[in-house]
């Protein structure tokens, strides 16, 4: 007992803990340790009673029985709640121990955790042995059924990462602002633990079947944007929500396909005079974007693009579609360093829609409500988790999102900013944002 104390202590004391078969930890042996305890405390009161009877003096008997019973009949829940004390205190040990085991990992390894209030933080240390490397890479579904969380992996140099968020994210909830708020920081809060920035994800993908709030994470979207000073253009073939925008936001709002055309040639035209006054010799500053150069993120809001595609009926209208994509190609692989992004939105994300080497670049993708396997796989292609560890999302505009660059190797589960639209004027909150338009280069 006084071992399993001195080695809490330690553990208290230093915040990192080993868990290895090789290590001797008292917390191993807990249970046998409490027991054997236990035992000597029961050996002890019955050779006290003993005494006391074998002594013949009543006053001794009385003295011995009130002293011996209570602790008789307390110790069985005193060793109860040491027993639970304990197991609470080396659960993670206990279950890290037990998974280098039944994982079958070789006896060898070594674990290094630290753990706080909102996460859990395990290293598996590198050995010489390729074989136990690539076992120790690819651990994030074992451990998640061992953890009951996905945890976010990160291979480094001399050990692999893996990191269990405890505490649930929080999911933003959005309100109406008494005035403007605008702001330089290209960081957007998309809550549940996630800030997008474009500059280092250019562009984004949102999927989801009708209903499942991508009308809504647009609207926030939008008006993000416009609190960071950005043009943006609207392309909605469908004409439904944001087509109605044209009556606030004027010809950078696009339904017809002509128009859509017009608004994606504007984007790339406009791209392109930002490319020429950013290297002509006089402005050309290595490793400089569009911030540097003091233009403002313009972005393409394309919904429907599926929708578009299919209105081309006839030459003249397969030309339009052939002209506008090749315009949404230039946006998404040239745009960034100019700061011209582009939203794609989609109830059903298809390989002839956009084809996945255009998909893969864009930042963040963000499928909404329940999506099949095939549709997952279309949104995040290589950064689709398992089948079996899809996530529930019955929450209304909850989903997974996926941010190229946050180090995380899947998509994970996420609820999009919660909007009460029966308080949030969406037209309002959008008219505080409207500025002239004077961010165009010339
Ligand atoms: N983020 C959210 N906050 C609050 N309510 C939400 C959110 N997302 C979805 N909802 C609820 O779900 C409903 C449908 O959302 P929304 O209109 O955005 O779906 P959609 O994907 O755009 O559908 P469609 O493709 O049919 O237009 C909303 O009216 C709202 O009640």
């Amino acid at each position: 007992m006084w071992g399993l104390l001195k080695e809490r202590r330690a553990r208290i004391r230093g915040d990192t803990k080993f868990v290895s078969l090789y290590l001797p930890n008292n917390f191993i042996n807990y249970r046998r340790i409490l027991k054997f305890d236990q035992t000597w405390l029961i050996v002890i009161l019955l050779f006290w009673f003993f005494c006391g009877f074998v002594s013949n003096n009543w006053l001794t008997e009385i003295f011995v029985c009130v002293t011996g019973i209570p602790i008789l009949l307390k110790q069985y829940k005193y060793f109860k709640n040491l027993r639970h004390f304990f197991r609470y205190e080396y659960e993670t040990d206990y279950k890290l121990l037990n998974f280098i085991q039944e994982a079958d990992l070789d006896e060898s390894t070594v674990i290094v955790y630290e753990e706080n209030s909102s996460e859990l933080l395990v290293r598996f240390l590198k050995s010489n042995n390729p074989t136990l490397i690539n076992q120790l890479e690819n651990l994030e579904k074992p451990l998640a059924s061992v953890f009951g969380i996905t945890p976010e992996k990160f291979v480094r140099e001399q050990y692999v990462e893996y990191i269990f968020t405890l505490v649930k994210p929080e999911r933003l909830m959005v309100t109406a602002t008494e005035k403007s708020e605008f702001t330089d920081d290209m960081n957007i809060n998309l809550g549940y633990g996630i800030v997008y920035n474009p500059v280092k994800s250019p562009h984004v993908l949102i999927g989801g079947g009708t209903g499942s709030g991508k009308s809504i994470f647009i609207s926030f979207f939008l008006i993000e944007l416009m609190k960071r000073h950005a043009t943006v253009f609207i392309c909605d073939p469908k004409n439904s929500d944001l087509g109605n925008l044209e009556h606030y936001l004027d010809d950078h709002v696009a339904v017809t396909p002509n128009n859509i055309s017009r608004v994606t040639r504007l984007v790339v035209e406009e791209m392109k005079k930002r490319y020429s006054i950013m290297n002509d010799p006089m402005n050309f500053k290595y490793g400089s974007n569009f911030v540097d150069h003091g233009f403002n993120p313009l972005w393409l809001i394309f919904d429907e693009m599926g929708a578009f595609q299919a209105s081309a009926t006839d030459k003249a209208g397969k030309k339009i579609v052939e002209e506008t994509m090749a315009n949404i190609k230039q946006i998404i692989l040239l745009g960034r360093q100019a700061g011209c992004f582009i939203l794609v939105a989609a109830q059903q994300m298809r390989a002839e829609t956009l084809n996945s080497d255009l998909r893969d670049n864009l930042g963040l993708r963000i499928a909404l409500g329940a999506n099949s396997p095939d549709g997952y796989r279309m949104i995040f292609n290589a950064h689709t988790p398992p089948t079996d560890s899809f996530p529930d999302v019955s929450v209304k505009g909850s989903g997974m999102i996926y941010v190229e660059g946050s180090g995380e190797s899947q998509a994970k589960y996420w609820e999009s900013p919660f909007i009460d639209t029966t308080k949030f004027n969406f037209i309002e909150e959008l008219l505080k944002y409207k500025t002239a338009d004077k961010y165009f280069s010339e």
